[in-house]
């Protein structure tokens, strides 16, 4: 089976088919700079950098741009807070981010374009929709005139008659914006210059951009004129993406992207994790509290990447026992005697295809892990029997080749596991009895299939150096 993804655009799931052929244009809309990254941002950035390496993978050579939005009432407002300037703001969290996206171990993008240094290709898109009748000044503002476009809302499937039924009640008419716009669902383009906010020159006077200009510009002057993905989180489908597509499209006569691809919210108790709401946990405050950053993509990849997730303690604890089963998967060909990894190994194809044809189904994540986990549990079975018998039950080069195969899928995705944290701290080691009871509520466990909880268990017994060893005659142990 080849790739079929989901695509926003046409509410279908459609084969994957790129505008050049074996190439991925791929832009994704990143952060607004005024504030440290939540785990939302987590979630969107380890999603986007699996699709990529998974399109590497199989065979596409991917070009990733992701923007940084660095002019912004939110940076304004915060420099005011602060005393100090909207650059000076923007960059001291441009920077954060890069420091949290190397410890979740997210691969860079090839270009990271920002609003402000994209000013000319602003300007030009902006001129070029006025003079083509899409766009008009007011009183040093520019707007987009909606009507002109009759195709707007095609992507967020809303109607603009229906918008203006709902809005009509919440249209503030003393707002002076809504005095300057035709319609009331225009939008600013440009906006002329504000006492003592940061302005750039323009031919209809000092302003700055709107946001949804800022990145069709950007897709234009990094990318081309019609690329070949387009992805951000669904709060972004309308009015954001509809904007840049009502802006590009008139301008260019073709369509801005293929494939239109959204990744669900991080919810709090139902609601979207944001900086705005204030109801978030920070990628730095999750990962100083010692969570590891691998259990972080374990808790995004687990889930469907279009549903929203709620975030919870317990959801990160479950996603931390699961990524040490998986770390001692990938840990074991060292436990085979292996130095190093070589990765052009020799794999097991048979894993191979199961997982491509799982994640083929619409970047189907929570699949692919799937055949992961059957790698893991196979090789921490025959660890045990090692351990206690002195030997493998199966042919040790199969074993090695079912490793290396491990290694490998899970490299797609983004999981590594270091040596050094082999082994974890035994600290606290408990006495024969404690252990004897733990096994006998493990059993309990699995006799009511409750698995979750029988492999917390084993894995709480592992991380205290104890190793189980199931077998017909019951579950033996010893100290490692
Ligand atoms: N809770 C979330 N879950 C998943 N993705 C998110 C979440 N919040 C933001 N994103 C995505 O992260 C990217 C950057 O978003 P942005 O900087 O606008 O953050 P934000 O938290 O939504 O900001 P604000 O709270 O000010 O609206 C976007 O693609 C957005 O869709
Ligand atoms: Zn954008």
């Amino acid at each position: 089976m080849t790739l079929t993804v989901y695509n926003t655009l046409t509410r279908r799931q459609e084969p994957f088919e790129t505008v050049e052929l074996g190439k991925v244009k791929m832009y994704y809309c990143g952060v607004t700079v005024y504030d440290y990254c939540h785990l939302g941002h987590a979630r969107a950035c380890i999603v986007w950098d699996v699709v990529r390496r998974y399109l590497e993978f199989i065979g596409y050579r991917v070009r990733f741009v992701q923007n940084f939005t660095d002019i912004d009432d939110k940076i304004l407002n915060r420099a005011r807070q602060e005393h100090s300037s909207m650059e000076a703001v923007s960059e001291r969290f441009i920077k954060a981010y890069f420091e949290d996206m190397a410890r979740l171990k997210i691969k860079e993008a090839d270009e990271y374009p920002r609003a402000t240094h994209t000013m000319n290709g602003i300007q030009r898109l902006i001129q070029e929709l006025e003079n083509k009748g899409y766009a008009y000044p007011a009183d040093g503002d520019v707007y987009y005139a909606v009507r002109q476009f009759p195709e707007y809302g095609k992507l967020s499937g809303r109607k603009l008659e229906d918008l203006q039924a709902g809005a009509s009640e919440r249209v503030n008419v003393d707002d002076p914006e809504y005095q300057k716009k035709k319609d009331p669902f225009d939008f600013a383009l440009w906006k002329a210059a504000k006492p003592e906010e940061p302005a750039w020159e323009s031919p209809w006077g000092e302003g700055r951009p709107g946001w949804h200009i800022e990145c069709s510009a950007m897709v234009r002057d990094c990318l081309g004129e019609t690329i070949d993905i387009h992805t951000g989180g669904d709060d972004l489908i309308f009015p954001h993406h509809e904007n840049e597509i009502a802006q590009s499209e008139v301008v260019t006569g073709k369509p801005l992207a293929r494939y239109w691809i959204h990744n669900g919210m991080v919810k709090v108790n139902g609601q979207k994790m944001s900086k705005s709401l204030g109801n978030f946990i920070t990628i730095r405050e999750l990962l100083d509290r010692g969570t590891d950053p691998m259990a972080v993509r374990l808790f995004v990849l687990q889930a469907q990447y279009r549903t929203p997730v709620d975030f919870t303690d317990e959801a990160i604890a479950s996603a931390t026992n699961a990524w040490h089963t998986l770390q001692e998967g990938l840990l074991f060909g060292y436990q085979l005697g292996n130095t190093s990894f070589d990765h052009q190994s020799p794999v097991n194809n048979s894993y191979v295809e199961r997982f491509k044809e799982a994640i083929n189904d619409d970047f189907n994540f929570p699949g692919g892990l799937e055949i992961l986990f059957e790698l893991a549990k196979k090789l921490r079975r025959e660890k045990n029997i090692l351990l206690h018998e002195g030997k493998t039950q199966t042919d040790p080069t199969e074993l090695l080749k079912d490793w290396q195969t491990l290694v490998i899928l899970a490299g797609v995705l983004g999981f590594e596991a270091e040596q050094e944290t082999e082994e974890p701290d035994h600290g606290g080691s408990l006495s024969d009895a404690e252990i004897e009871a733990q096994i006998k509520k493990r059993l309990e466990a699995k006799k009511i299939k409750n698995f979750a909880e029988a492999d917390r268990i084993r894995n709480q017994l592992h991380e205290l150096g104890i190793t189980l060893i199931d077998s017909r005659d019951g579950t033996r142990w010893h100290r490692n």
